[in-house]
């Protein structure tokens, strides 16, 4: 084959590479994005988003070996990008609304050195009439173009998805805490304990102890702050799968999914100790809170939510009971 031929066929191959390589991380993308919102909640389809991901992000890094310079960090722009979504379905307790931005600002980046790649070669081109480097060059500026394509297409979409997450989370988060409301909550729990046939989980009913006393000697102000510490000891205190609400007032609540009775018992009581570790300051304040939780596991026998939470609710009533800054496990005994 001479050199020329030898050229053709790499840029061919390239071509399709590249093409493969753009179809293949936007779709990944649109499939992922378009998943993310049952993704939050169910844990099986964010593994499938995940594998969506990787075969994009397989497809990209092998165009971008055998590409340009230019492709290569164009490819890596793109693998950032979809890093950055797969990223997203993981964060699920962040604000999404942040990593949008941060892909929409990869996006426009990435349109821009694509326009000043494309207006370069251009001129090359027209200055130097058509060779073999300017084939492949011209190769270069056709996947540009339809990169610079997509971006132009995701953006409105980003735009629209990233408004309708905000008032997703509006509607579906409360607003002092910003963990999910009592409706959210419980409609998250239902799905996992639907798809979580024969599993176990477990809830945890978590309740500030005598938050009155709070509100009334140090302000209501001072109690709300005392919430939000309490809301974000709880996210950090719990693992990706797990969905962490405020049921209402200074109540709170935790589904475990996969959580045996001992593991959720040595999770509660580990958080006891962080939240002792973890005081509000307000005006100078320390306030010190405790709180009481109740615990009820299913195991593996058909539970209701219905069932899950009565339980739960008795265990926490007697933790109080027994003194509070307790953690009481609900057991059959305690219904005779
Ligand atoms: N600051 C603040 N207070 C709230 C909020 N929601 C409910 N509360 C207060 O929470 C308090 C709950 O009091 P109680 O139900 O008596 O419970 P408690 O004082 O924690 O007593 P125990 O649960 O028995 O330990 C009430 O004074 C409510 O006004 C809120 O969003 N912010």
């Amino acid at each position: 084959m001479s050199v020329t031929a030898h050229l053709y066929s790499d840029i061919a191959l390239f071509t399709l590479l590249a093409c493969l390589s753009l179809f293949s991380a936007t779709y990944a993308l649109f499939t992922g994005i378009a998943k993310y919102e049952h993704a939050s909640v169910q844990p099986k389809l964010a593994r499938q988003t995940r594998f969506f991901f990787f075969v994009g992000l397989g497809i990209v890094t092998v165009a971008s070996t055998l590409g340009s310079v230019a492709n290569a960090i164009t490819s890596l722009m793109m693998a950032v990008m979809l890093l950055l979504c797969d990223g997203a379905f993981y964060q699920q307790k962040k604000p999404v609304q942040t990593l949008f931005t941060v892909i929409r600002a990869t996006l426009v980046v990435h349109a821009f050195v694509m326009f000043f790649q494309g207006t370069v070669i251009f001129v090359q081109m027209a200055s130097g009439g058509e060779s073999d480097t300017q084939a492949l060059f011209n190769v270069t500026l056709l996947s540009h173009l339809l990169l610079t394509i997509a971006t132009a297409a995701l953006l409105p979409l980003l735009h629209t998805i990233s408004k309708k997450e905000y008032w997703k989370k509006v509607a579906n988060h409360d607003d002092l805490t910003g963990l999910l409301s009592r409706r959210a909550f419980i409609a998250s729990a239902l799905d996992i304990i639907n798809q979580q046939e024969n599993g176990h989980f477990s809830l945890l009913i978590v309740d500030i102890d005598y938050f009155k006393q709070i509100n009334d000697q140090y302000g209501h102000q001072a109690g709300d702050e005392v919430l939000r510490t309490l809301a974000t000891t709880l996210e950090s205190g719990t693992r990706d799968n797990d969905i962490v609400g405020r049921l209402g007032g200074e109540e709170f609540a935790i589904l475990m999914p996969g959580l045996s009775a001992d593991f959720a018992q040595v999770v509660a009581n580990r958080m006891l100790d962080r939240i002792a570790d973890n005081s509000t300051t307000f005006n100078d304040v320390d306030i010190q809170a405790t709180v009481s939780i109740g615990i009820a596991t299913s195991t593996g026998i058909m539970t209701t939510w219905d069932e899950l939470f009565s339980q739960a609710d008795s265990a926490l009533y007697t933790a109080k009971q027994r003194g509070r800054n307790l953690v009481f496990t609900y057991t059959p005994a305690m219904q005779a």
